[in-house]
């Protein structure tokens, strides 16, 4: 395996930081066991330092013409796809994720964000208010220091979403990456300082959730955005709410993927493999209940379990495999035991269901089909955050819509149809922030992503986490005498 130990556990002021005096960090191979690096959870001491070059560096940044910061975020984004194949390599180690993913998924993405909002950093304004003779004028600040805290499924496209449009408006951002997933952030953080970002400006802490909670309450923070799961950003909100602190929340799901008897089957098949397998499942937008009409749903399950039989399992570094490992051997077991979960209640188990043969090392898993599932099987009701379809039957559209909705989450949605008229009538009643027409699981930077209900609070991508990322000062300015009563 290739040396892939960093320099520090932290990226700190423009350069590595270690204090070993953290709790070790063990960064573990998913699809062998093997620990590939050990780093260090961040100190108090490491924190006070991220925090305080963050609010020095804000001040510098905020105060360049926009069209400057622009260009230091295009540069990062040429310089993320210049490096793309060592950045993937290094994300697959870091996740266990097929390098034929990676090498599209995550820092090409990111890159895409960063180009984006580099792009339009010099158009974030305000505007001009008349009120015949005095007028309003207003300015969009920046927020100060904001808080990036991730998930372990896309560590790399998970800190350019939140640096990007943080950066554009004048922020400053310290990024903690998933304790599970610690090696990505930190090639993005020397990235920002050889594309001309001023030291501290994006300083990475690796840490464990402890580290997470005491950036979210520290009085030197503006601002705190999180992918994480619902129990985590239930926590992280109420901690944010203390100081009166912005928060983005990026939850978790239990999306709905609904196929009308009108549906191209091939194109469904392909939408329920994307929104179910890509990342070994370990995506919070997946589309894991799939409502299939009665009439289609024997030759839907047939044609699915069919293709599903030639995904290529395997290390994921080969470029020929499909589905590499799960994260952690933790993740894996909880999985496992949602499938157990599954066949007790009584779900017929269409496909996998365990531990491939041949794959006893790593953290490797199944695709795994359930048809028979009903709503109220857990299955169908909680996230698994892994490989695990459940199919389920109806026979009406507004009986698919209303078995859609009936779930705390919010996050996605996607419907198959033919007829236009009903895919749009369908969607516009679906409770959920992104939806699909005949696709899943694309995400392109241009379009707002978040959730609703419970899968979270604002939004990421596009000009909407704009607004999320900075304030409006209202200006009033009199060109009349003032009145007074006295
Ligand atoms: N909506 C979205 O955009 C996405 C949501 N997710 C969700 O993330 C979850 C899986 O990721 P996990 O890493 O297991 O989530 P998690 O909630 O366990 O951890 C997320 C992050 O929060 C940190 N953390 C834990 N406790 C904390 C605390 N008290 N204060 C501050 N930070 C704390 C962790 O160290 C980690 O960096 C799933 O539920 C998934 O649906 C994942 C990817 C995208």
């Amino acid at each position: 395996m290739k040396d892939v130990q960093p320099k520090g556990s932290h990226f700190i002021d423009g350069a590595y930081v270690e204090d070993t005096a953290g709790r070790v960090i063990n960064c573990v191979y998913a699809a062998t066991g093997e620990v590939v690096a050990k780093l260090h959870s961040a100190t108090p001491a490491v924190i006070a330092q991220a925090l305080d070059s963050a609010k020095r560096a804000q001040k510098e940044w905020a105060a360049l013409p926009p069209v400057e910061r622009g260009r230091v975020l295009r540069r990062v984004a040429d310089i993320l796809r210049e490096r793309n194949e060592a950045l993937s390599e290094l994300e697959t180690i870091d996740t266990g994720k097929p390098i034929q993913e990676t090498l599209v998924a995550d820092a090409t993405s990111g890159a895409d964000a960063l180009e984006y909002y580099g792009g339009i950093t010099a158009s974030i304004t305000g505007e001009s208010v008349p009120l015949g003779g005095d007028f309003v004028y207003t300015i969009r600040e920046p927020l100060g220091v904001c808080v990036g805290i991730g998930a372990w499924n896309y560590p790399t496209q998970i800190a350019c979403w939140k640096s990007a449009p943080a950066l554009a408006c004048g922020n400053a951002m310290v990024f903690k990456p998933s304790e599970m997933t610690p090696l990505c952030a930190l090639k993005l953080a020397e990235i920002y300082v050889e594309a001309g970002a001023p030291a501290g400006l994006f300083n990475v802490v690796n840490g464990y959730g402890d580290v997470g909670a005491a950036l979210v309450t520290d009085s030197r923070v503006d601002k705190v955005s999180l992918t994480g799961s619902v129990p985590t950003g239930r926590k992280v909100y109420a901690a944010a709410a203390e100081g009166i602190r912005h928060v983005t929340m990026e939850l978790g799901g239990k999306s709905p993927l609904i196929v009308f008897e009108d549906a191209d089957i091939e194109n469904a098949v392909s939408a329920a493999i994307n929104a179910n397998f890509y990342s070994t499942g370990q995506i919070c937008s997946n589309g894991t209940r799939v409502f299939v009409h009665a009439d289609i749903a024997e030759a839907f399950a047939a044609r699915l379990v069919e293709r599903t039989k030639t995904a290529v399992i395997g290390d994921p570094l080969d470029p020929e495999t499909n589905i590499g490992p799960m994260v952690t051997d933790t993740q894996r077991a909880k999985v496992l035991e949602y499938i157990e979960i599954g066949k007790s209640e009584g779900a017929k188990l269409l496909l996998g269901g365990g531990i491939p043969a041949g794959f006893e090392t790593g953290n490797y898993i199944e695709p795994t089909i359930f048809s028979g599932v009903t709503d109220d099987m857990r299955i169908a009701a909680e996230e698994i955050f892994g490989p695990v379809m459940a199919i389920l039957t109806f026979t009406s559209e507004e009986e698919a819509i209303t078995r859609a909705n009936a779930t705390e989450f919010g996050l996605a949605a996607g419907v198959f149809t033919n007829d236009i008229k009903r895919g749009h009538r369908v969607v516009a009643q679906l409770e959920a922030g992104t939806c699909w027409i005949n696709q899943y699981n694309l995400t392109p930077v241009e379009a707002p992503f978040g959730g609703v209900k419970m899968s979270g609070v604002g939004r990421e991508n596009a000009r909407a986490a704009l607004e999320h990322y900075s304030q409006i000062k209202s200006v009033y300015v009199a060109l009349s005498d003032v009145e007074s009563a006295f």
